[in-house]
């Protein structure tokens, strides 16, 4: 299996994709253990994707329990070269309404217990994280969004995600914080998928489609999972439209990517020195550079 450039991790809510034609489900092992699920593989249009579910299709992981490794890895293994991830978040900002899509552009990272770089273990790279999204995969999402005309959605291209460990949601105090801070949307699972995807030359862009406003808005309940999981099925149909228009404009014009080359420059061990068996367990990341 090889030469499916497009994946599709699906957040809460979106545990598959009704769209997928041709569907195989592809178990890949990875040195990093098992992906969340199986992959789905298939065709949207003709255009041959693969769809993981983040949480597993019946979201038993939490989101520090999420294998980020092995699902990055799973589908670099499958060929992919551009991750859209479409995920549920609160919104930070009064203007961000549930409902509404965010395509943020910058993370702040409140996680605590995840691991999110394949290296070590003989070998050091420090990958380029300025630009966390990949800019040119994000304006053909908001490209197909504002074409699509969607009813009820606002897009909001730009933003900032907080990344929190969770499980709990926000304190009162935390949300307040993080609005101080420029927070746009927060959530739990993007940042480590995009640290992972760039040091994996993975073009990663997130689809946000808030669902809440967190617990900061004096004239909205605080969120609770009910409400998270409600405004997703009203807007289930719409990210998968958004979807399904992002890969057919990716396939017909597959952007240029700067996190497609960004190792480049990011590895300082030389290779000849890096361990056998480190050397063997990142061997499709470093490839290109042996
Ligand atoms: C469903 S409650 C909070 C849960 O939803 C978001 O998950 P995902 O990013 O996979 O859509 C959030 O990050 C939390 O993990
Ligand atoms: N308010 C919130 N906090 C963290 N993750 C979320 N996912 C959806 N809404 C969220």
């Amino acid at each position: 299996m090889a030469d499916v450039s497009i994946g599709i991790i699906g957040g809460s809510g979106l545990y598959k994709m009704a769209a997928l034609q041709n569907v195989e489900e592809v178990t890949i092992d990875t040195p990093f253990g098992p992906t969340s699920d199986a992959l789905i593989v298939g065709t949207l249009d003709g255009a041959k994707v693969a769809f993981l579910a983040r949480h597993g299709r019946n979201h038993h992981l939490l989101p520090t329990e999420v294998p980020y490794r092995a699902n990055i890895y799973a589908l670099k293994a499958i060929g992919v070269k551009y991750i859209i991830s479409a995920s549920a978040v609160g919104s930070l900002q009064e203007e961000v309404k549930p409902l509404d899509m965010v395509l943020p552009d910058q993370f702040i990272d409140r996680t605590r217990s995840r691991v999110s770089t394949f290296f070590g273990d003989g070998i050091v790279a420090h990958i380029g994280f300025a630009d966390p999204i990949c800019p040119a995969l994000a304006q053909v999402l908001g490209d197909a969004i504002s074409e699509l005309n969607l009813p009820e959605v606002t897009l909001h291209r730009g933003g900032t995600y907080v990344c929190m460990e969770g499980p709990a949601f926000s304190t009162l105090s935390e949300s307040n914080l993080y609005r101080s801070w420029g927070g746009t949307v927060i959530g739990m699972t993007n940042l480590p998928e995009a640290k992972l995807a760039r040091e994996a030359e993975i073009a990663y862009a997130t689809l946000a489609l808030a669902t809440d406003y967190d617990c900061w808005h004096p004239e909205h309940d605080s969120v609770t999972v009910e409400m998270i999981i409600g405004n997703l099925h009203r807007n289930a149909a719409n990210a998968q439209s958004v979807i399904q228009a992002t890969v057919a404009k990716l396939t017909a014009n597959p952007p240029v990517s700067k996190a497609h080359k960004a190792l480049r420059h990011a590895i300082l061990t030389p290779l000849d020195q890096v361990p056998a068996a480190t050397k063997e367990k990142l061997g499709i990341l470093l490839k290109p550079y042996l």
